[in-house]
């Protein structure tokens, strides 16, 4: 990678704004429930507390509606990365606000502050310069070590970088690098796995997918877009309506290029959107109305698993199921095994498919989990990623 590292900048003593993905999953006690993508930022955050910078850390978690939410702070995340460093992270109360700013302002070297959910702030995701500029403000230097909201082109992931030194972190240096080599000159059969709920997100990437890929297997809340694509019922399942079009065009390219294509063939389907809902395995083309697709079915998880073994390379992005409850897990277990056994090269990318993957005990069989699941479709696409192509070149 040409781009310029915490490496190639003198930080001693400067004040250095680093913008992470802290976005980590929480349970339903309000605790951390994987601490994977803070764990895979404290490289960068130790190396420029070494180096005596006086470090201002942001980031985003979920997607608050532009203005303060308790339940979207960062608060739990300074208080595990106060553990996890063996020093206090200072947490502000705010974004740029006085709290922020005062705090910053005060850092000695080597101390470490943690501003507010940046996404408090519309400006953030619409990229507005001058919330850009005052969060730049509080610092001399930015390292951007956000690979999972790299493809975001927001204030904190691109904007702050037209008014600081940019330089990117150990985290995107090597999720670029593995990720870059696994994919140059993929081992064959290459097949791609996508899942999740971010359908809208993700759909476009599919078609891209289509001329790089030899098998693509859709389950998850993205594959009821295609079954009703198909003119299936899928009672009421996650779907996007407006993609629907869009669907049935990768379907129909997928064919002409030979990509095999699968979707579910059967699904768990649940009464509501609930735990403990009561549920039933119902035919992929038979969703009876009022029940929704949570999971896939058994028929579809040994279809899904022969179609994993014998693969060169496997790309897996986004849960097979709602993997977070016990009963409609099954789908994404069965997967994670069959990449496990298939000792393809494996990249899983996402926030809840690498949950998933740690949480079931499979992550020492895959070859590397990213941090990122749509930064890492997009960087699989061959898509520059935003956050990355603004940072200064070597
Ligand atoms: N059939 C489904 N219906 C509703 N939500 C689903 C379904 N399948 C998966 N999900 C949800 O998708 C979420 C993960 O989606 P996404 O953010 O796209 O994946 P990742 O974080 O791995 O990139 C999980 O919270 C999971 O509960
Ligand atoms: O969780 C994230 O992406 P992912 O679900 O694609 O892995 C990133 O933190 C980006 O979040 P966003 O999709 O709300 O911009």
């Amino acid at each position: 990678m040409n781009k310029k590292t915490v490496e190639d900048i003198d930080v001693s003593g400067k004040k250095v704004l680093v913008r992470c993905d802290f976005n980590v999953p929480f349970d339903e006690n309000g605790n951390i429930a994987d601490p994977k993508r803070i764990n895979e930022a404290l490289k960068t955050i130790k190396y420029l507390v070494d180096h005596k910078a006086k470090v201002i850390l942001c980031s985003h978690l979920g997607r608050p509606k532009g203005e303060f939410n308790p339940k979207y702070s960062l608060a739990p995340v300074a208080e595990y990365l106060s553990k996890a460093l063996g020093q206090e992270v200072k947490m502000a109360k705010d974004v740029i606000g006085e709290s922020a700013k005062s705090i910053a302002a005060s850092l000695q070297d080597g101390e470490v502050e943690l501003i507010e959910n940046v996404r408090f702030h519309n400006e953030e995701t619409k990229n507005n310069p001058d919330f850009a500029k005052e969060l730049a403000s509080m610092a001399e230097i930015y390292v951007n070590d956000a690979f999972g909201t790299a493809h975001r082109a927001h204030a904190s992931t691109e904007g702050v970088s037209h008014y600081l030194p940019s330089v990117c972190g150990y985290l995107i240096q090597k999720e670029i690098t593995v990720m870059g080599g696994a994919l140059q000159d993929p081992k064959r059969p290459f097949v791609a796995i996508l899942g999740g709920a971010k359908v809208s997100d993700k759909i476009g990437v599919i078609d891209n997918l289509i001329s790089k890929v030899d098998t693509l297997i859709i389950g998850g809340g993205m594959a009821y877009t295609f079954l009703k694509a198909l003119g299936h019922p899928i009672g009421t399942s996650i779907c996007e309506e407006d993609k629907l079009e869009l669907a049935k065009t990768t379907m129909e390219n997928a064919e002409k290029n030979g990509v095999k294509f699968l979707l579910p063939l059967d699904n768990k389907v649940g009464k509501e959107y609930k735990p403990d809902t009561e549920s039933m395995a119902v035919p992929s083309d038979d969703i009876p109305d009022g029940w929704m697709g949570l999971d896939i079915g058994p028929k579809t998880i040994e279809s899904f698993t022969e179609a994993i073994k014998g693969a060169g390379t496997v790309v897996w992005n986004g849960p097979m199921g709602v993997s977070e409850w016990e009963n409609f897990a099954a789908g994404t277990i069965g997967v994670a095994k069959a990449v496990a056994e298939s000792g393809a090269i494996s990249i899983i990318g996402g926030g809840d498919s690498a949950a998933a993957v740690e949480k079931l005990g499979f992550a020492d069989k895959m070859t590397h989990i990213s941090t990122g699941g749509g930064a890492s479709l997009e960087f699989l696409e061959g898509l520059e990623l935003p956050g990355i192509a603004c940072l200064n070149e070597k």
